[in-house]
Order: structure tokens, then sequence, then C-alpha cells
């Protein structure tokens, strides 16, 4: 459906997409991951044709982006980080002229606003004006714009930026909707947003792929996969002595030893995470020490995302 082929982009000496490379298969949703200003928006921007590369290609549905706009072009639909709401009209006017701006007119354009309208759950304020409308909802209307022509793709900028909570939640169901009918590929600094709606993640840092793939096996891909953290009421020494003597433990570290508590992280390499769990109970249990805590801890897309980032701007939420 998109193929993106060894794309760079140069602002200057400064290289802000660096020989990307990915494809994207009709019907899932993707996210787009990486920490600010490492290169998702220009990479967007590139793929909807709203700027140039200086290499690469990009193919639309098999239509080049730069050579074939027009036809690339009805394929997409954008939703750009800032989107370029008209404040002084109502959704039903700013949709309008965007639905005869991309060539669509008279009852099929009238039946596409109505469409857009509803599944954007837009109905009760498609008659007030832009400008008083909160921002969840100004962003339907981005969505909605994104939508007429009823394109293949959607491509959401950061679409959650800026929403409270609850519009948050929102926006996230209403793409997730979206997702049924179309192919979403929407870009996020939020780990979380990214793990709740997609079903592949690319992570983009200093404006190369650093990874692609299901947020699941993402997380597999981690050397430090799991832990198993317990609190111990045991001296330092003690604690050290009963895990020498378990087979399948061999790297741990001691945390804020205190008051007689001591933290403990064990890295598990092999094994099952239960089997050492059971291991430490006992051992700890005969020689009489007691637990506190013992939980079992397995690495998410943020430890993914953090050790593919590290040294990288902020960090997501
Ligand atoms: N017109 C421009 N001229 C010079 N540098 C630019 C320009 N546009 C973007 N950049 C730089 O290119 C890099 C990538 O920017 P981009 O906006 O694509 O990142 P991003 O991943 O979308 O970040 P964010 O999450 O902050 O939006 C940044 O370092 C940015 O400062």
């Amino acid at each position: 459906m998109i193929k993106v082929e060894h794309l760079t982009k140069r602002y200057g000496n400064f290289t802000a997409v660096n020989d990307l490379s990915f494809e994207i298969e009709e019907g899932h949703v993707y996210g787009f991951l990486g920490p600010n200003g490492a290169g998702k928006s220009t990479t967007m921007n590139i793929m909807t044709g709203c700027l140039s590369a200086t290499e690469g290609h990009v193919r639309i549905g098999g239509h080049d982006i730069f050579d074939e706009p027009d036809k690339a072009k009805k394929l997409m639909g954008y939703l750009p980080e800032q989107p370029p709401l008209y404040m002084n009209e109502t959704p039903l006017e700013y949709l309008k002229f965007v639905g005869e701006a991309k060539g669509i007119k008279g009852r099929e354009l009238a039946g596409q606003i109505k469409t857009v309208v509803e599944r954007t759950r837009l109905e009760d304020v498609q008659n007030r004006l832009i400008s008083k409308l909160s921002k969840g909802y100004r962003q339907r209307v981005g969505i909605a714009q994104a939508l007429l022509g009823n394109p293949g793709v959607i491509i959401l900028d950061e679409p959650t930026v800026g929403l409270d909570p609850i519009q948050i939640i929102e926006i996230r169901d209403l793409i997730k909707q979206l997702g049924q009918e179309h192919t979403v590929i929407l870009s996020s600094h939020i780990l979380s947003e990214v793990q709740a709606i997609c079903e592949k993640v690319l992570i983009i840092v200093r404006g190369k792929l650093a990874a692609f793939d299901e947020p699941g096996n993402l997380e597999k891909l981690l050397t430090a996969s799991n832990t198993v953290s317990f609190v111990a009421e045991a001296k330092v020494w003690e604690i050290e002595e009963i895990l020498q003597e378990i087979e399948a433990v061999s790297d741990w570290q001691i945390k804020n030893p205190e008051d007689g508590r001591v933290r403990v992280d064990v890295r598990i390499d092999s094994g099952e995470a239960n089997d050492i769990c059971r291991s430490i109970f006992l051992a700890f249990a005969e020689k009489k020490r007691a637990l506190l805590e013992l939980t079992k801890k397995g690495a998410n897309l943020e430890d993914v995302f953090i050790e593919l980032t590290e040294g990288e701007s902020e960090v997501a939420d």
C-alpha cells in the first residue's frame, strides 16, 4: 500500500530523515513512535506530498508521490500536527470547502459530509463556529476532513496532543474504529497510546528506522526481558548468600538497603519467572528470612523505546 524507499531529508547540513525505508500493508493501525525531533512529522509531510525529499521515493498504491502527486494524494487523508482549521467557519462550511478542494461536488459531497460528520460524531456541533469548539471537537473536525474522499489510508500526526484525558480516550476510540475500514498511520511520542491503539510500531530515532514490529515482539527483543523483584527482611550479605545457592539466578541488583529491608531485582536470562519466584520464596523461607514483596516484571514497549532512544531527546510520558 505504501512503500518508502531510502528516504532522506536534509535541512542544510542537518539530516532530519536518514535513508528511511519501510512498507505499510493495507488494513492495520500503524504507530510512528520516536522522541521529539526524531523526524516523524518530516516523514509524514513527505509521505503526504506536503514536503519535498532530498533523496528517495514514496509510493502510495503504486503511485509515486513526487511524480503522480494527484493520484497518490487521493488515496490518503492527512491530519497534520497543526490542522489548518478556519476558526470563523462552522464544521459544515469547512468540510464543504475541503471537499471541494479535493474535487468532490454536489450530492456526492453532501453525502460524504453527512457520513464523516456521523463517523466523527460532530452532529451536535456541526453548525457552531470552529472557534467555539473544544480542542477535542476541533480534532474531530480535522479527522473528518481527512476522511473526505474515503481514502484507504488515514495519516494522523500526534492526534491527541493537547487534549484532556477524556478527549484522549474518545479520539483513541475513534481511531480504533477508523482502523476497521482504513489503514491508519499515527505518530506519537506517547508509548501507552501506541501500545493501546497500534498493531504495528515503527520506532524512529534520529531520522532512522530503529525498529518495526508488533508491540509484543518489540518487547521480546529486549535482552533484559524479565525481572523478578523482591523486598527481603534481611541483611545484604544474607541475601547474597541465599541467592548464590539458587542455580537459575546469576545476575541481581541490590537497591535501597534500609532499616533491614532490601529491594532486589533479579534478572532472568533463561528459565521461567514462576520457577525463579518459587525458588527464591523457598530459599528465603528455609533460612527463616521474610519476603515482604515478590513480583514479576515483564518488559514493556517503554523499555524497548528507552533502550533504542537512550541519549536522545525527551522520552515519552
Ligand atoms: N524547516 C526546517 N528547517 C530546519 N530544521 C528542521 C525543519 N523542520 C524540522 N527540522 C528539524 O528536523 C528534525 C526533525 O523534526 P520533526 O518535526 O520531523 O520531528 P518529530 O519527530 O516530528 O518531532 P516532534 O515530536 O517534536 O514533532 C528536528 O530536529 C527539527 O528541528
